[in-house]
């Protein structure tokens, strides 16, 4: 049934303004003021004093995720149903070959895994190994599948870790794919390194985690993707940006005028390093995940960079492991599930800390929470936007509704919450997801795969000035044949 959204005033990346919405067929397809429609056909729903957004996009998360020899605890039904709980309406979440395994044959499982979703998903695909045949299904990936972005994971030694040949071999198969590459910066080796030292030093739980993995470890990760990005001309995307040194190098590479993008966690913004100096084993391995969280310091450099436009979007890399997972590193800390949750509470934790903190307003919010993911990775305006034509993907907000996020009511299968005890004032109190009311006060109404998988064509639009730069550029042999 069409939907009329009636009074609210709507708020987009760039503008503020009182609308009434109307939803039919799964599309926007009016948007003004006091718009007449048939009551009979119509469920009209009042949203005044509400704000009327573009419903969340997560473009990090890891639903189903089989890692560390286990697998991630929220699946495609319990991680989306917790994303639309919290206002996000679509997830972009991973494709993970194993070293060797054809890139098809990965991509088709986790399509059958994601079935069951019930928020909008489509995937980013990791490169972890290379050969032929890893050359041609990009291709097929980008042309047939909607697949416009390749991860690679330069940590994860001995597992997924992606070197730098096949960094080169894939960033410049991205550029002539129209496809954007993207990476987790950490030195593999410097952490393998320092993990095997710390072992032998008998530093053994869980605070050793972040000493494996000091900001240079990421800063130079940063750094060399850049490097390798930038000299070959391809767009690069940084995942889960957590320290100074990264926005660093972000900042003299966009100076520079390369095309380059980061993306930052609602959980690196606001949770710091002392949380792995936790007396409980049980507390402190909650948070374990990678990159780490961080000395307090960084957090105010990942909120200006963000401010300032050097990062762009913001996601959570929902990887939930529950307790008795957790466990599985009790004597040995590298072998601790590296994960953590956060799709329910990114919104509510962007609104409270950015916007009732008088760092982002509300337009950029909404910039940071979709649309710019939208743009990146080429959804926008079908996702990302509330205008006409767009898909009525939306959440509406209560900024003046308030809760405290505790593990106790969320919706994520695991028994933590890194945002335990967060009092949070601005919160989701509708998501409609493809023109239906998929959450609402609490109450799901979604059902298992109700979520449409999203086709994301190649060639965004920051390909527009970058191939003109690439074809301007282009070297030329001299010509002696007169001399
Ligand atoms: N982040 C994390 O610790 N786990 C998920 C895999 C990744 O994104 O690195
Ligand atoms: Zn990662
Ligand atoms: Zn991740």
């Amino acid at each position: 049934m069409a939907i009329l959204l009636r009074g609210g005033t709507v708020v987009t990346h760039e503008m503020t303004y009182k609308a009434d919405v109307l939803c039919e067929d799964g599309k926007i397809t009016k948007i003004g003021e006091d718009l007449a429609v048939n009551e009979s056909d119509v469920e009209i729903v009042d949203v005044s004093e509400k704000l009327i957004m573009p419903g969340g996009i997560d473009p990090h998360t890891h639903m189903q995720l089989p890692f560390m020899g286990t697998v991630a605890a929220d699946d495609f039904a319990s991680g989306t149903a917790a994303a639309l709980a919290g206002g996000t309406t679509t997830i972009i979440d991973f494709v993970i070959p194993s070293p060797g395994q054809p890139l098809m044959e990965a991509y088709q499982q986790w399509r059958d895994w994601s079935e069951k979703s019930m928020s909008n998903y489509t995937f980013h695909v990791a490169i972890t190994w290379w050969d032929d045949s890893v050359h041609k299904d990009m291709e097929t990936l980008a042309t047939e599948y909607g697949i416009n972005s390749f991860k690679h994971f330069m940590a994860y030694k001995n597992a997924i870790m992606a070197t730098d040949d096949i960094l080169v071999s894939s960033f410049t198969r991205c550029m002539e794919l129209g496809a954007i590459a993207t990476v987790h910066a950490e030195n593999g080796e410097l952490v393998y390194h320092l993990q095997q030292q710390l072992m032998e030093k008998g530093i053994t739980g869980p605070e050793a985690h972040p000493l494996s993995r000091p900001p240079m470890v990421e800063g130079e990760a940063a750094y060399r993707a850049i490097s390798i990005a930038e000299t070959l001309g391809a767009p690069l995307y940084l995942v889960h940006c957590s320290v100074e040194e990264s926005v660093d190098a972000i900042r003299y590479a966009q100076q520079r005028g390369h095309h380059v993008y980061g993306e930052v966690l609602a959980g690196h913004l606001t949770v710091d390093d002392s949380v792995y100096q936790d007396v409980s084993w049980e507390r402190a391995a909650a948070h374990v995940m990678s990159p780490p969280f961080r000395p307090k310091k960084h957090q105010d450099v990942l909120w200006k960079a963000l401010q300032s436009g050097t990062l762009q979007t913001t996601a959570t890399d929902h990887c939930a492991f529950c307790n008795e997972q957790k466990a599985m590193g009790k004597d040995n800390f590298t072998q601790i599930p590296n994960g953590t949750a956060g799709v329910e509470e990114r919104l509510a934790v962007l609104w409270e800390k950015g916007v009732n903190g008088g760092k982002i307003t509300p337009n950029e919010f909404v910039a940071v929470t979709s649309t710019n993911a939208a743009k990146i990775f080429n959804m926008y305006p079908a996702k990302g936007a509330v205008r006409e034509g767009s898909d009525a993907d939306i959440v509406i907000w209560d900024p003046k509704g308030s809760k405290v996020i505790s593990a106790e009511t969320h919706m994520s299968n695991i028994e933590t919450n890194i945002f335990e005890g967060m009092e949070v004032t601005g919160v989701p109190v509708m998501t409609i997801c493809n023109g239906n009311i998929a959450w609402q006060n609490g109450e799901l109404l979604a059902k298992a795969g109700d979520g449409k998988y999203v086709m994301r064509p190649t060639y965004a639009n920051f390909y527009q000035s970058l191939q003109k730069r690439k074809a301007l550029a282009e070297p030329k042999a001299v010509d002696r044949t007169s001399a």
